[in-house]
């Protein structure tokens, strides 16, 4: 039986591209997941599609899928022979518009954002409870500098676009759409290829975790001692930075890569290999959506250096450099935030904290973090065995649970919260810590129905 998925108009803002323009008619198309969730199965793997425009109207691209699903080839999935087809994308960013390796039809109906379909297995469309899920959403962000927003909620009520709203919201929340004269439309394209630029596969390293961090980096921007320092610029770099901080994670970390001989590690010399490449990524995105290309290119070129040095910071295996260097700071109390190199360290540390923030949350939310980071481990530990690879540390399902990675990771995060404390010292520092105690000592005594 054919199931035909009708996808509505797709209006694009840009020209549809020549090669598409030439390929009206039939398309095939290969995957081993499922559109709307669920895998596909085996004798229903090969699908197809069609692909056609208005010519009188090249801002307009219709998508008809008969049961269409894409295969993903970036990242890591459950599925073995995902897998082993997996290439990591180089670092040019390819078209938007055609049906490609890692671009969802789900992506797709995404990007029309008309959320008039949202049904899993029909083709009903549910715009009464698209309204009430849009309200509730709306809702929430009232509480968007609350520590205890749950961003998974968040991103259900928002249709899993929860990276776009909330960043959007953020934007609008400190007016940069205004101040940096930004079109809206724009960012609108740009928020929405940094969300699907994340790999949906990926148990941790995807998109919600980079809202997670977007709202964590929030909420230390809001903290007085930063807040009554900041410029506009400084806010617009650190929340660009939170949202594009893992773009195009593989679910694999640096170890993978380097063991691997992976190009990325040879492109990046075997150095921060993965952040370098989320730096980069994020600026092809920047120049691809055009979202700051009415700024001199020297005040752009300032922009990316930066954001560079921002996610530059959260390599994790610097992390102790990045803590001494802030504790010396806080010991001589040389930091004047009236100094714009002094403030682009702070900036530094909150990215440095958001990113790695998740056990200082209430114990609901941080319990599934620690459940998602390591599944991923361990599917790395898994392919890595596949490989004939040296397991990677805390990557061996037979050796390590969730309970003792917890332990560990809370271990080497707590003096960097501690000094971040000793920095702000406000009420949010001192639930951020109170948290990652009780945490710890849930991991420590796990009393059975917590787990
Ligand atoms: N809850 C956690 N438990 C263990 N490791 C974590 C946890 N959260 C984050 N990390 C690690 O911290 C790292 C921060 O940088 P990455 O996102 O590259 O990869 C992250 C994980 O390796």
């Amino acid at each position: 039986m054919e199931v035909c998925y009708q996808l509505p108009v797709l209006p694009l803002d840009r020209p549809v591209p020549k090669h598409v323009l030439g390929r009206r008619g039939a398309i095939s198309i290969t995957s081993s997941s499922g559109l709307f969730g669920g895998p596909a199965p085996r004798q229903l793997s090969k699908r197809r599609g069609a692909v056609s425009y208005d010519s009188s109207d090249q801002m307009v691209l219709y998508i008809r899928m008969i049961d269409a699903r894409l295969r993903s080839q970036t990242s890591y999935t459950s599925e073995k022979s995902e897998r082993d087809g997996w290439t990591a994308q180089t670092d040019t960013v390819r078209s938007r518009l055609e049906l490609q390796p890692g671009r969802s039809a789900r992506c797709i109906h995404k990007i029309l954002h008309t959320s008039c379909y949202c049904g899993k297995d029909t083709q009903e469309s549910h715009p009464i409870l698209d309204q009430e899920y849009i309200s509730q959403a709306k809702f929430m962000l009232k509480k968007v500098g609350s520590w205890n927003f749950d961003v998974f909620l968040f991103d259900q009520l928002s249709n899993g676009n929860s990276l776009v709203d909330l960043t959007f919201h953020l934007f609008n929340e400190y007016s940069l759409i205004k101040l940096f004269e930004l079109d809206v439309l724009k960012l609108r394209h740009f928020l929405v290829m940094v969300q699907e630029s994340y790999h949906r596969q990926n148990p941790y390293h995807n998109a919600l975790h980079a809202a997670d961090v977007t709202q964590a980096m929030y909420c230390f921007l809001q903290e007085p001692q930063l807040f009554e320092s900041l410029t506009s610029c400084d806010i617009l770099l650190g929340l660009l930075a939170a949202a594009t901080h893992d773009l195009d994670h593989p679910g694999v970390n640096q170890s993978f890569l380097l063991k691997s001989s992976h190009h990325l590690a040879m492109l990046y010399q075997n150095m921060s290999v993965l952040e370098n490449h989320h730096w980069k990524f994020a600026v092809s995105l920047l120049r691809e959506s055009c979202l700051l290309s009415h700024l001199s290119s020297t005040d752009r070129e300032n922009l990316e250096n930066r954001l560079g040095s921002l996610i530059l910071a959260t390599d994790i295996s610097r992390h102790d450099e990045y803590l001494s260097e802030f504790r010396a700071h806080l010991n001589r109390a040389d930091l004047h935030l009236n100094n714009s190199q002094d403030r682009h360290f702070i900036l530094q540390m909150a990215l440095k904290c958001a990113d790695i923030c998740n056990p200082c949350r209430p114990w609901h939310l941080s319990k599934l973090w620690s459940h998602k980071i390591t599944e991923e481990f361990f599917r790395q530990g898994d392919i890595e065995r596949r490989k004939n690879l040296e397991v990677s540390t805390l990557c061996d399902r037979n050796t390590y649970t969730v309970g003792k990675i917890q332990i560990g990771f809370i271990s080497l995060v707590e003096p960097l919260f501690a000094e971040w404390a000793r920095f702000s010292d406000s009420p949010l520092s001192r639930i951020i810590i109170s948290h990652m105690t009780s945490n710890k000592l849930k991991w420590t005594h796990p009393p059975q129905e917590n787990m």
